[in-house]
């Protein structure tokens, strides 16, 4: 019997799933393959609806002794925020169901919809419903809402052969902040706030999107997302490892564990900074912005291939990211 393993994990199934699924509407400007489908509502020059949607299951991706009920709701939120922002968009409206065990504790659930809430409040969303039911696991399913003007959407197809590929900012916190947990360990206080409130970056989304080609949200590591780039786009890419941006204390972790932190910016995912291709000249518009920027590689041609470039100019295959299933 074939398993989701056998197919490519997690986006082997997808791709499956899509292919099943295939439909013809026009309205669709992207439906599944980005961070957020696109739909065209009324004719130009009204903005596109995006939507998007994130689950979060206990034990997979988060536990109750790492976090408290406030900060899941916060992340539940911000991990479709930042899906929003990776399209250059606006996020406004959000529906919010859960999947209980039979005796939770009601306090628990509402710690959980004040973090969701406090999350919304500070982007201007608006919580319109959801659904509650019972079962085995707790699960929240967040669906979120957003709007943007047709010439500010950023898809993952937008990449084109001597674009820079830059970040928002340092990389491989949460996945540290896991590995130290995980091996009975205390993070600092920076990598507990990265894995337990981690912040979308639709503070600079709005600066990067006139400017950038192809934008995605690091949520699978940035190997995984520079695929995905490259897949829609149809490119190669190289990414410079002595480029990644690593927080200090990322390192100190790294040194702790005798393990590579490159390996937790690369594959660890959970960032939620964006990544980003742009034109050479149009990097320093972005930073006289005031906004941080870290460039990590470039585009190249489909045909060069995917490489991580190393110190010495050795080149290896650029690992993918977090899949669930493999
Ligand atoms: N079961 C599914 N049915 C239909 N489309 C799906 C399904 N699972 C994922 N997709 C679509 O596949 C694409 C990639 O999904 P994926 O979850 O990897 O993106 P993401 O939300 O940016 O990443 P992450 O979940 O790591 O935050 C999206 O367009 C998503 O809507
Ligand atoms: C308890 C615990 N173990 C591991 C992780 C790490 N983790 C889980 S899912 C995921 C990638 C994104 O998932 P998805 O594609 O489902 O959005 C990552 C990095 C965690 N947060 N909590
Ligand atoms: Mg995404």
């Amino acid at each position: 019997m074939v398993e989701i393993k056998d197919i490519g994990g997690e986006f082997g199934l997808i791709r499956r799933l899509a292919r099943l699924v295939q439909a013809a509407d026009d309205r669709v400007v992207q439906g599944i393959g980005d961070d957020a489908a696109v739909v065209r509502m009324a004719p130009a020059p009204a903005p596109y609806l995006l939507v998007t949607t994130d689950v979060l299951v206990e034990d997979r991706h988060f536990r109750r002794r790492w976090s408290t009920a406030e900060q899941i709701g916060e992340k539940a939120a911000e991990c479709n925020i930042s899906d929003i922002a990776a399209m250059g968009g606006t996020p406004l409206w959000m529906v919010a169901s859960l999947v209980l065990p039979t005796h939770e504790k009601a306090d628990w659930v509402q710690g959980l919809y004040r973090g969701l809430h406090h999350s919304c409040r500070r982007h201007g969303i608006t919580i319109i419903g959801g659904d509650t039911t019972q079962g085995a696991t707790a699960t929240i399913s967040v669906t979120l809402l957003g709007t943007v003007p047709p010439e500010l959407l950023r898809l993952r197809s937008h990449a084109r052969p001597g674009h820079l590929l830059a970040v928002t900012g340092p990389l491989g916190g949460s996945a540290a902040a896991i590995a130290l947990l995980s091996a009975g360990l205390a993070p600092s206080a920076y990598l507990m706030e990265k894995h337990r409130t981690p912040r979308c970056r639709l503070d600079v989304s709005g600066r990067i999107a006139p400017l950038a080609g192809a934008m995605i949200d690091i949520s699978d590591g940035l190997g995984s997302e520079v695929h995905h780039i490259c897949t829609a786009s149809g490119v190669g890419a190289r990414v410079d490892a002595a480029a990644i941006p690593l927080h200090p204390d990322v390192r100190a972790a790294a040194r702790e564990l005798d393990c590579d932190p490159l390996d937790w910016a690369l594959s660890g995912g959970e960032d939620f900074e964006l990544l980003f291709s742009i034109a050479p000249d149009d990097m320093a518009r972005v930073q006289r912005t005031g906004c941080e920027i870290f460039p990590v590689g470039h585009v190249t041609d489909q045909a060069a291939g995917i490489f991580l470039q190393s110190p010495g100019n050795r080149q290896h295959p650029l690992p993918g990211g977090y899949n669930h299933f493999l």
